[in-house]
């Protein structure tokens, strides 16, 4: 029988303060939801193995705050991660906007090893009552998110 092939995975997540970024992921790794707000100071470590067809996958996902004066540092944070997860709050148009931007000093400051660097656009708060974007949305989502020729590409879920 073959061993399974193991991959340590860098990945980080961005985008505007109070999107739900932190939220998320503790409700991915440790299943728990904080009701209460508070903000990430620069960034943290969360870590989930997963385990994918033959393949285990050690996912070491850095949190990252929204604020704008932790941006130049939080940035330093993206050099060697081989994905990011661009989220926004589906009831604030502002918070998706934003998006351009994030993608833009993502990709600025990334060294990636290899040509393509994968980008996915989530959208959170789908709980809430003035949802602004609806459904999938995922040709309004691509046809928004301004991608030049030979830029990698964006995906939303
Ligand atoms: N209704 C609703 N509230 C959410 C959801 N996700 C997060 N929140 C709330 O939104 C607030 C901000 O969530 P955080 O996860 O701290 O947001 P963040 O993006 O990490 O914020 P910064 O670290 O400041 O950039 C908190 O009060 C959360 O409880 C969601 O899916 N639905
Ligand atoms: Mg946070």
């Amino acid at each position: 029988m073959n061993p399974r092939k193991k991959v340590d995975l860098k990945l980080i997540i961005v985008g505007a303060l109070g999107v739900g970024k932190t939220s998320l992921l503790h409700q991915y790794v440790h299943k728990t939801f904080f009701e209460e707000y508070q903000t990430t100071l620069g960034a943290s470590i969360l870590s989930k193995i997963i385990i994918l067809d033959d393949t285990t996958l050690k996912l070491q996902i850095w949190d990252t705050g929204g604020q704008e004066r932790f941006r130049s540092m939080v940035s330093t944070f993206y050099k060697g991660s081989d994905g990011c997860i661009l989220a926004f709050d589906v009831t604030d148009p502002e918070s998706f906007e934003a998006l351009d931007i994030w993608r833009d000093d993502v990709l600025a400051k990334i060294i990636p090893m290899e040509q393509s660097y994968p980008m996915v656009v989530l959208g959170n708060k789908i709980d809430l009552e003035d949802r602004k974007y609806q459904g999938t949305a995922e040709n309004h989502l691509i046809d928004s998110i301004k991608l030049s020729p030979g830029q990698p590409k964006s995906r939303c879920c």
